[in-house]
């Protein structure tokens, strides 16, 4: 009998589609190892995404792809992961040991950028991501509520000048409501409000994070810009409803991020269809397909459509995002598959981008 060979192991895994990277496994670079003894088969397959929902299932799957080969008696696969850190020359030292900065942005407000945030950062420290939630929003800070944090909680101060983040439900948060009254912030003008940024974004110890998630104020303006200026944003997510005037908005936000060079991950279109909970009859509330069209227009990609769902609003509003409450459910479940697809998305970014060092002697 002819000896098994690494071509044949690796033509196998080729013919399995990774659903976030898109790719298969060895095209994407995750195969790391693969070593031959006889008959027996052991591959080691490493993501550049938090992935500890999915890892058994997709080492399940691969391995019985590696089963199928002719002349393999015995197959295991390990899966594992690690995410890769995106260039951050000159970030602020609170920010350096920041592996990714996310931004959720939106062109207008109440589409359910925050919600969205909220879920995403927690559905990625589920995965076992190290994650921080920024609320950027400083005219309406809603983070502290979703993460269920009792008015009036401050951070503890470092050095006379380093906020400590305030740990919930796994994920460090800092919000402008941590620091001010409710009617502060209301007043001041845009340069303000971009200085007051500034400062939660580099006086915040963060410490060692996989993903920082910043939830962006709606539109377009100072704050947004200050955001991409001073430290390197990753990539943003941009929330939008099907209607046609926030996708017309999501278009401004998309255009932004673009002149500024932060590439935009993919659109998630929210309260996209309406679930009725006695019959189960599905109506779209606001048309159908925008957010479809709207990532066709702009060759971003669709990367979930979340429903209109009462469960999603009691569950944030009352300070337990779904992906917390019922990580079960199938709307939670949606939640994982959008974080990890925007990991995956980053981890792309990150070796694509990754010079080598140059040693010279
Ligand atoms: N998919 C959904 N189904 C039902 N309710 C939702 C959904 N997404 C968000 N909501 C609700 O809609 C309201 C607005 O959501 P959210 O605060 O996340 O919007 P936003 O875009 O961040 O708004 P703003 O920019 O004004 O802060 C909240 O009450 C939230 O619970």
């Amino acid at each position: 009998m002819s000896q098994l060979n690494r071509e044949q192991i690796e033509s196998a895994l080729r013919e399995l589609t990774d659903p976030h990277l898109n790719q298969d496994p060895v095209s994407a670079e995750c195969v790391k190892d693969i070593r031959i003894n006889g008959s027996s088969v052991v591959v080691d397959v490493v993501l550049g995404y938090a992935a500890d929902q999915f890892k058994q299932g997709w080492a399940q799957i691969l391995q019985s792809a590696v089963e199928q080969v002719a002349g393999v008696s015995q197959a295991q696969v390990n899966v594992s992961w690690q995410v890769p850190a995106q260039p951050n020359v000159g970030a602020p030292d609170t920010l350096a040991q920041v592996k990714n900065v996310i931004a959720v942005a939106s062109g207008k407000g109440g589409v359910g950028k925050s919600t969205t945030a909220a879920n995403l950062a927690l559905a990625l420290a589920r995965e076992g991501a190290k994650v921080g939630v920024l609320d950027a929003d400083i005219y309406g800070p809603s983070q502290g509520i979703m993460f269920g944090i009792p008015a009036g909680t401050r951070p503890a101060v470092q050095n006379e000048k380093l906020f400590v983040p305030i740990e919930a439900m796994g994920v460090k948060v800092m919000s402008m409501a941590f620091l001010t009254d409710d009617n502060t912030a209301m007043a001041w003008r845009g340069p303000m409000a971009a200085g007051a940024l500034q400062q939660l974004l580099t006086q915040t110890l963060w410490g060692d994070l996989d993903y920082l998630v910043v939830d962006m104020p709606p539109g377009t303006g100072d704050i947004q810009l200050t955001l991409s200026q001073k430290v390197s944003v990753a990539g943003a997510l941009i929330v939008t409803t099907p209607q046609d005037i926030a996708l017309l908005d999501a278009k401004k936000g998309i255009e932004m991020f673009r002149k500024v060079n932060i590439p935009v991950l993919g659109v998630v279109e929210n309260m996209a269809v309406h679930v009725c909970s006695n019959c189960g009859h599905i109506e779209h509330v606001f048309g159908e397909g925008g957010g479809e069209r709207l990532a066709e227009a702009y060759e971003v990609d669709l990367l979930a459509s979340m429903p209109l769902s009462m469960a999603i609003r009691m569950q944030c509003d009352g300070g337990k995002p779904t992906t917390e409450a019922d990580p079960e459910s199938q709307i939670a479940m949606i939640y994982q598959q959008l974080a990890r697809t925007v990991g995956a998305r980053l981890s792309v970014a990150a070796y694509a981008g990754a010079v080598p060092e140059i040693e010279i002697d």
